[in-house]
């Protein structure tokens, strides 16, 4: 099942559990907006290129829309040259914005800190998949360094978690012992790694699943710190921003599991009943149902 289908499963699913109007539960489901954009662009040898873009955007209810920009994964499979690619376009869309509306670094996030990129953004999601796991281990009762880690993936968010983890005194597990992996826990600190079908069977095991809509959210958050931080014209330091990061991610882990309470549910069950049920106030208060 792909990433929309299983997203809307969640939703409809949520939808249910809280109740929702079927007007108000359709109006959530439709986009706000869909673009299509395509860009032509002159290549260093003269010849023309041109790209086809999408931009989604889902819902303003609660305030400005903000999203992550995907590229094609065969792009630039090259680590450094990404992340010059990455900072060159930023700059470009900040650049381009900004030669018609005066400076306005608050457009973009993710910028180099020179340009007004926040401090700790880079570790920001791999920092909160670990106040996240914390925040779950507190309600069991252990600490980080009664554990050992399997670690999927290491990238920036994977790399990030396990240099955390390891400082707390937590096991990772490496090529050599991961065979030995029979997890009570599942941290999605990726976008959609586990399936619908899988999900199922893991909660009948009776393994404990942090959903990836909370568990990786820390990047996302911080880079609303950036925006805050670009409209106030003030930079944080970075003791701050993982101050705040840390009361976010554990303030939303509580706000979940009380909604796991009311509703007797799992933890992304949990995580989309909180989600749906604040926009969807939101949608009624401001008047916009279908
Ligand atoms: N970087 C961020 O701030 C955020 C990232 N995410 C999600 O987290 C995931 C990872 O993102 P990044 O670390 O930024 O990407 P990345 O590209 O830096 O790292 C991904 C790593 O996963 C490895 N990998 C790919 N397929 C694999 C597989 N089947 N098994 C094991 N390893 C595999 C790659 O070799 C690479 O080292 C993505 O799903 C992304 O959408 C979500 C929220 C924010
Ligand atoms: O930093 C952001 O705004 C988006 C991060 C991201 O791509 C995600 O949360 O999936």
């Amino acid at each position: 099942m792909n990433a929309l289908a299983a997203t809307n499963r969640n939703f409809r699913h949520a939808a249910r559990i809280l109740g929702l109007d079927a007007k108000i539960e359709k109006s959530l489901l439709i986009p706000f907006r869909e673009i299509k954009v395509e860009c032509t662009i002159p290549k260093d040898d003269g010849t023309l290129v041109s790209y086809v873009g999408f931009r989604v955007q889902h819902d303003n209810a609660r305030g400005p829309m903000k999203g992550g920009i995907r590229y094609h994964p065969e792009v630039d499979p090259d680590e450094h040259q990404t992340w010059e690619l990455m900072h060159r376009l930023w700059q470009w869309i900040l650049d381009e914005y900004s030669k018609f509306h005066g400076h306005s670094p608050a457009i973009v996030t993710g910028k180099p800190i020179d340009l007004g990129g926040s401090l700790g953004r880079e570790a920001a999601t791999g920092r909160g998949v670990v106040f996240a796991t914390e925040a779950l281990r507190n309600e069991y009762g252990k600490s980080i360094k009664d554990m050992t880690f399997a670690i999927q993936g290491f990238g920036n968010v994977g790399s990030w978690a396990a240099k955390l983890i390891h400082e707390r005194g937590g096991g990772v597990l490496n090529r050599e012992n991961a065979g030995k992996v029979r997890a009570k826990f599942i941290i999605e600190a990726a976008n959609h790694p586990t399936d619908p079908e899988a999900d199922e069977i893991l909660s009948k095991k009776g393994v404990i699943i942090l959903p990836d809509i909370y568990a990786n959210a820390g990047g996302v958050t911080v880079s609303y710190f950036e925006w805050v931080q670009n409209i106030q014209g003030f930079m944080w330091d970075e003791e701050k921003v993982n101050n705040e990061l840390k009361r976010y991610m554990t303030r939303a882990f509580h706000n979940i599991k009380s909604m796991c309470q009311s509703h007797n549910c799992n933890l992304r069950m949990g995580a989309f009943t909180l989600g749906v049920n604040r926009v969807a106030r939101a949608t009624v208060l401001r008047g916009w149902e279908a």
